[in-house]
């Protein structure tokens, strides 16, 4: 398994990877006879999201798997399958990587049980208002 040193370039994989994506767009003359991102974007919505699906229940298997013993690069593997799709819908949506990291660096520093609070709290004010 990498260290976090290693990360760095690794990332821009992630930016090359979304722009390969978008490039089998239909609006863009992506080829379904010669590329899979092309076939799963040309079948619609209906197809990537049903892959979603699958792939995070494979996350989900190859964790438990990896509970009990089992081989933990197949976590790394279905993981991987499921960014890779989840990549696919955001193309689909004209959005990117980037927009994902860019709201996970909106969250950095804000633990969940504070922003869980702060959820709470605005319901109740809206609710009180709303009376
Ligand atoms: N990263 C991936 C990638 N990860 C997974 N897959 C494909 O996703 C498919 C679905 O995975 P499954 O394990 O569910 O396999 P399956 O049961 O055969 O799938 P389905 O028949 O249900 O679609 C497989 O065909 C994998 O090969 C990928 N296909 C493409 N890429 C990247 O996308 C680029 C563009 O690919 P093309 O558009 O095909 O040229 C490639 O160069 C790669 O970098």
């Amino acid at each position: 398994m990498s260290t976090t040193q290693d990360n760095a370039p690794q990332a821009e994989v992630l930016a090359r990877l979304a722009q390969i994506i978008e490039s089998r767009l239909p609006a863009r003359g992506g080829d379904p006879d010669s590329s899979y991102v092309a076939r799963l974007l040309h079948k619609g919505p209906d197809a990537f999201l049903k892959k979603i699906g699958e792939e995070a229940t494979e996350v989900v298997l190859a964790a438990k798997d990896a509970d009990h013993g089992g081989d933990r690069s197949k976590v790394v593997y279905e993981v991987a399958d499921l960014w890779f799709h989840c990549m696919v819908a955001l193309a689909h949506y004209g959005l990117t990587p980037a927009d994902v990291i860019q709201e996970l660096a909106r969250r950095e520093g804000t633990s969940g049980i504070e922003e869980k609070s702060l959820r709470k709290a605005v319901a109740r004010e809206a609710a009180e208002g709303a009376r």
